[in-house]
C-alpha cells in the first residue's frame, strides 16, 4: 500500500466514525516505527478523531490486530475485542477479589460522617475520599467510615489510603493511575491476598490496558463530563467514548464518574455501565437524602 492509499484509508476511518466521536479536537500524530499500513492509517485517523497519543497507538494496534484476526478490513467496526488490544480475556496478574457486576449508585464522599449518612440513605456503594497526609487522622477517619457503614448494606471503598483500608477491614480500595505509580508490585500483591476489592481509575484506552494487566475488581471510566472537583490531565471523555470503553471492558464491573447529575443518568445507563459515581450531585444537594432517593430511582 502506498502513502496515498494509507491517507485514503485514514480519511475513510475518520469519515465513518467522526459522527460518533464529534466534537473532536484533532491531536498531533505520534511518531511511529510500525510500517503496517492499517496501523499507520488508524494512527492518523484516531489522532484526527481526538485521541491522545497513547490511546491512538493502542487503537492503531487494535485496528491492525482486528484486521489480521478476522482476515478482512472492516472500517465500520470500531475495535472492541480485548484480544485485539493485546489483552487476554482473563488477566493473569494479580486478579483481585470480585465485587458485584453492577455496583449501582456510588457515592464518593469527603468524610466518615457523609459515608454514614449516605449508607443510611440506602446508597449501595460508598467511598471515603478523605484527602489528608496526616497518618493518624487518616487512620481515624477510615476506621470511623468502617464503623459508619456497619448495620447498613453499603459496600465501603477507601480512596488512596491502602494501608489504612487494610488495617480497618474495609470492603475495598480505590486507586488512580498516580496511586498505582507509587505502589510496589509487592503492595498490590499484599492487597490482593488480603481479599480487599480494588477499583482502578482510567481515562482512556492506554490506562484501561494498564488496569486490565492488574485485574482489578472494577474499572472506573472518567471523567465523563467536566468536573470542578478534580484537576484532570485528560479532556472529558463524553458519552460516545464512554460507550466504546464500556463495550471493550464489558467483562468488568464498570463505574462512570465525573460531572454526572440526575439529568445525565439515562444516557450514562444506556452505555451499559452498572454503576454511576457522583460527588456534587449528593454533597451539594439542598436535601442529600432526597437527592440520593432520586438518583437511586434513576439507577433502576
Ligand atoms: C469511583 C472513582 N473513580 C475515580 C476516582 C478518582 O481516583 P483518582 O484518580 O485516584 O483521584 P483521587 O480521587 O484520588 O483524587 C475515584 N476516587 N473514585
Ligand atoms: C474524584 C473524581 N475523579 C474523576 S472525576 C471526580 C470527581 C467527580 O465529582 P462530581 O461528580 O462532582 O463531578
Ligand atoms: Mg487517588
Amino acid at each position: 500500500m502506498n502513502q496515498n492509499q494509507i491517507d485514503t484509508l485514514a480519511q475513510d476511518i475518520v469519515r465513518l466514525h467522526s459522527h460518533t466521536f464529534a466534537p473532536c479536537t484533532p491531536q498531533a500524530v505520534p511518531v511511529s516505527t510500525d510500517p503496517a499500513p492499517i496501523y499507520q492509517a488508524a494512527l492518523r485517523a484516531c489522532s484526527a478523531l481526538g485521541f491522545i497519543a497513547t490511546d491512538a497507538q493502542c487503537l492503531a494496534r487494535a485496528w491492525q490486530a482486528q484486521t489480521e484476526r478476522t482476515g478482512s478490513l472492516d472500517l465500520t467496526h470500531w475495535p472492541d475485542t480485548v484480544e485485539d488490544f493485546g489483552l487476554q480475556t482473563s488477566p493473569t496478574v494479580p486478579d483481585f477479589a470480585p465485587c458485584p457486576p453492577a455496583l449501582g449508585l456510588y457515592a464518593v464522599l469527603p468524610d466518615a460522617a457523609w459515608v454514614g449518612r449516605m449508607a443510611r440513605a440506602g446508597v449501595p456503594t460508598v467511598q471515603l475520599r478523605y484527602k489528608s497526609t496526616d497518618t493518624a487522622a487518616i487512620s481515624a477517619e477510615v476506621h470511623a467510615a468502617v464503623e459508619a457503614v456497619r448495620g447498613t448494606n453499603a459496600r465501603l471503598f477507601i480512596n488512596d489510603h491502602w494501608q489504612a483500608a487494610l488495617a480497618a477491614g474495609a470492603y475495598g480500595l480505590h486507586l488512580g493511575q498516580e496511586d498505582l505509580d507509587a505502589m510496589q508490585p509487592e503492595n498490590l500483591a499484599q492487597i490482593r491476598r488480603s481479599g480487599l476489592r480494588l477499583g482502578v481509575s482510567t481515562h482512556g484506552y492506554a490506562e484501561m490496558v494498564r488496569a486490565h494487566a492488574i485485574g482489578p475488581s472494577y474499572i472506573a471510566l472518567g471523567a465523563v463530563f467536566p468536573t470542578t472537583l478534580k484537576r484532570m490531565t485528560t479532556a472529558p471523555q463524553g458519552l460516545a467514548r464512554l460507550a466504546a470503553y464500556a463495550r471493550l471492558m464489558r467483562h468488568y464491573p464498570l463505574v462512570a464518574i465525573g460531572g454526572i447529575g440526575l439529568e445525565q443518568f439515562p444516557a450514562i445507563r444506556a452505555t451499559g455501565v452498572g454503576s454511576i459515581a457522583v460527588v456534587r450531585a449528593l454533597v451539594n444537594a439542598p436535601d442529600p437524602e432526597a437527592a440520593a432517593a432520586a438518583l437511586l430511582q434513576a439507577m433502576t
